[in-house]
């Protein structure tokens, strides 16, 4: 079983609300939050997030694409987050940025960039709930999946299973019903998933397609 994590990046804006309730069968909600400057795209901030938090339960994957989110990590979890996820290339303090989400009471994850060593993350996992490893550049939605990331996937399944077995491995861009399975394969167990979800006739059959993987 995977957990699925719908990325509202793909989702209509004007009605989020209604897109949310087509996919609340998913094990989470995948918030990107992208600030025009660690990528080259604007999405949504804290208020969005504050909004979200009011109108669903699911558990809050929030993915922050953004410069220093350490500085930002705590108004995100007050927000609502039920896990914040920054980029490792974006910050320098990781091991305090970790504490910081840990000491909202909330999960705590890393992501890497395609062209980030999977090695690069290592020093961390055991204080991790989560390791995203993108599978397309961040930034945007729609884009090719990169199969070399799959090499990461495993090479972190086999890295955590003595250091952190519990650890959630996600991927993230690109995963439709041709590359969920490669993921899964590899070690993946939460699956990010926008257009292929939100484009779809009947979005929560999407959920549960890639839930039972
Ligand atoms: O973080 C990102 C993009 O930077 C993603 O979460 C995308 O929103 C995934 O979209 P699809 O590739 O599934 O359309
Ligand atoms: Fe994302």
């Amino acid at each position: 079983m995977a957990k699925v994590s719908p990325s509202i990046l793909a989702a209509d804006f004007a009605n989020l609300e209604r897109d949310i309730h087509k996919v609340s069968g998913a094990a989470m909600l995948h918030v990107d939050v992208m600030d025009g400057h660690f990528v080259p795209n604007i999405s949504i901030g804290v208020p969005v997030v504050e909004s979200i938090r009011k109108c669903t339960d699911m558990f809050l994957d929030v993915h922050l694409m953004i410069s220093h989110p350490k500085q930002y990590a705590e108004q995100f979890c007050k927000a609502g987050a039920d896990l914040v996820c920054f980029h490792l290339e974006a910050e320098d303090d990781v091991q305090e940025t970790i504490g910081l989400i840990r000491s909202c009471g909330k999960k705590a994850a890393v992501s890497i960039k395609p062209q980030t060593p999977v090695e690069a993350v290592y020093p961390f996992v055991k204080d991790l709930d989560m390791v995203l490893v993108m599978t397309v550049e961040p930034g945007f939605g729609g884009q090719k999946f990169m199969p070399d990331m799959l090499d990461k996937v495993k090479a972190l399944r086999a890295y955590a299973q003595n250091v952190n077995p519990a650890l959630d491995i996600e991927v993230d861009g690109g995963i439709n019903f041709e590359t969920a399975p490669q993921a899964a394969a590899a070690g993946a167990n939460v699956l990010v998933a926008g257009s292929c979800v939100f484009g779809a006739e009947e979005p929560g059959k999407v959920v549960e397609a890639f839930t039972a993987l």
